[in-house]
């Protein structure tokens, strides 16, 4: 007799969206708009090469692939072919303009290489070391306390967003938007940008391109308040420009510190290269800390195991200076990482094909089509991660060595494209860490982060350009009294 056993194998015709003439996919897309990110997942996750073409309608494709080889050929081997594109650039050009992050080819090549210069100078790093820690000990740590004595629930997302948002205007051009403090006047600029930022990532979500051009033509609806964000943000860099440029022609040999002024005094004083280039620095190192750190308290709180072996990484470390412990601390660089595996900061990133390509697995790539790897899907497949890539476990990323210290383990960046890969890889990466474990440690040395959630809360995830928690993260922080206290 036949089996009535279930099979528990996801079955590809239920799993894959069924395709039409002209039309396509156009119904399972339009059914799955509110959980695409999932909905793409989960047929990457039952696609035998984590590769499958999505049919939009008129017969325009999207390739969407979770595999490693794919992604390597596309961030590398064959770099050159998969460039952000109009459609990208377009979107973002009134807001980015000609700013590193929204240009492909020789304008990217010469941003790229001016600004990994400025990067790797061993000035910046200590000028982040510096703003951090201010931030840090002058405005979110007092913030704490004083919740923490009386007893307010804070939005952890929301504070996390402030903390790096008035930390990356610091770096990028020495302006500091106090957002972390109650409403003073600068802080305008923070909404502004916030404002900007979300209705352009919004233009990516309209049906057609023609849409979002035509309410820009008219001036209505969103394009509106979008054309205001938009002015409000140059206006206020460009006049940053112009003073810096003043400050550095009276005294040439003035300390230049935060990278606007490290490029207008190596000789790029070109004002709307300068204002493009930091506009998008600070959208580039805005919210993907905030976003990070958001998921990795949450995180922490369903895992009390993991947050107690980072206090106990935290107490050996204890007698080292600040930012050498910082750089020592293996376990919680290991619980960073599997965070963003399951919440990356860009859970997908897409590109368009130049040119006819075919890639490893022998997905035909026509010259038009939109390729997006996968980051989030990646981070849950199990052929990479295992049958427990499900779970929480920042010992994937370590080992202990012979006198039982961790070492950290890394994974290759084409398995996890957190943050990219190949000559495009995230040029902030190094400062996003040191900026994330000096949070982690200046914070959990001091506070029990406590989510006020209901038992069963299950965070969802929202995704414009970064993946935010939907309605924020409430918390009550609670002092732990004498460091050490374990
Ligand atoms: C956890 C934190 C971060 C993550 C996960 C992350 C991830 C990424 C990703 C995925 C990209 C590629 C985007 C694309 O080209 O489509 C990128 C690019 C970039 N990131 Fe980050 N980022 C982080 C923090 C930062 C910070 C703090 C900065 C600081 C300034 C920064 C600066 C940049 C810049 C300038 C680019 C453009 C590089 C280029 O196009 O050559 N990022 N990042």
């Amino acid at each position: 007799s036949k089996s009535k056993k279930p099979s528990t194998a996801p079955c590809p015709s239920t799993v894959f969206p069924k395709s039409y003439p002209i039309i396509g996919s156009y119904f399972a897309i339009k059914s799955n708009r509110s959980n695409r990110l999932q909905w793409t997942t989960r047929i990457l996750q039952s696609s035998p090469s984590a590769t499958f073409t999505l049919h939009h309608l008129f017969g325009f494709r999207q390739i969407f692939t979770a595999n490693p080889a794919n992604v390597q050929h596309m961030l590398k081997t064959h770099f050159f072919n998969y460039q952000k594109g109009p459609h990208f650039t377009s979107s973002l050009f009134d807001f980015l303009g000609n700013g590193i992050f929204n240009v492909d080819g020789g304008s990217w090549k010469f941003q790229r290489q001016v600004s990994s210069h400025e990067f790797n100078t061993k000035s910046l790093r200590k000028f982040v070391q510096t703003v951090v820690d201010t931030e840090l000990h002058d405005r979110l740590i007092p913030m704490f306390s004083a919740a923490a004595s009386d007893q307010t629930v804070l939005d952890l997302q929301d504070i996390l967003q402030r903390f790096a948002f008035d930390n990356i205007c610091k770096i990028a051009f020495g302006f500091d938007p106090a957002c972390l403090l109650p409403s003073l006047p600068q802080a305008q600029f923070a909404e502004a940008f916030e404002d900007a930022a979300h209705i352009s990532s919004e233009r990516f979500r309209a049906f057609l391109t023609i849409t979002w051009k035509i309410k820009r033509f008219f001036n209505v609806g969103l394009e509106k308040r979008l054309k205001i964000a938009v002015s409000q943000v140059r206006e206020l860099a460009k006049k940053i420009v112009k003073e810096k440029k003043q400050e550095l022609a009276d005294n040439s040999s003035l300390e230049s510190v935060d990278l606007l002024s490290r490029f207008l005094s190596s000789g790029h004083s070109d004002e709307n290269f300068a204002t493009d280039i930091v506009i998008s620095f600070i959208l580039a190192g805005r919210d993907t800390t905030s976003a990070a750190l958001t998921w990795f308290f949450w995180l922490l709180y369903k895992h009390p195991e993991v947050e107690k072996e980072i206090l106990k990484e935290m107490k050996e470390k204890s007698n080292m200076p600040v930012f050498e412990e910082v750089k020592d601390m293996v376990y919680t660089h290991a619980s960073l990482c599997e965070s963003m595996r399951l919440y990356p900061p860009v859970p997908v990133d897409t590109k368009l094909a130049m040119e006819d390509d075919v890639l490893p697995d022998g997905t035909v790539v026509k010259k038009g089509t939109l390729v997006t790897y996968h980051p989030y899907a990646m981070g849950r497949m199990e052929k990479l991660w295992g049958s427990d890539w499900a779970e929480f476990k920042p010992e994937r990323w370590v080992e202990r060595d012979e006198a039982g210290k961790w070492i950290f383990v890394g994974r290759d960046s084409y398995t996890y494209p957190v943050f990219q890969a190949g000559p495009r890889i995230c040029l902030g990466k190094e400062m996003a860490f040191l900026q994330m474990k000096r949070v982690v440690a200046g914070v959990l040395r001091r506070f029990k982060v406590v989510p006020t959630v209901e038992d069963g809360f299950q965070p969802e995830l929202l995704v414009y350009l970064t993946s935010k928690m939907k309605g924020g993260l409430p918390i009550k922080v609670e002092e732990r009294g004498e460091f050490p206290y374990l």
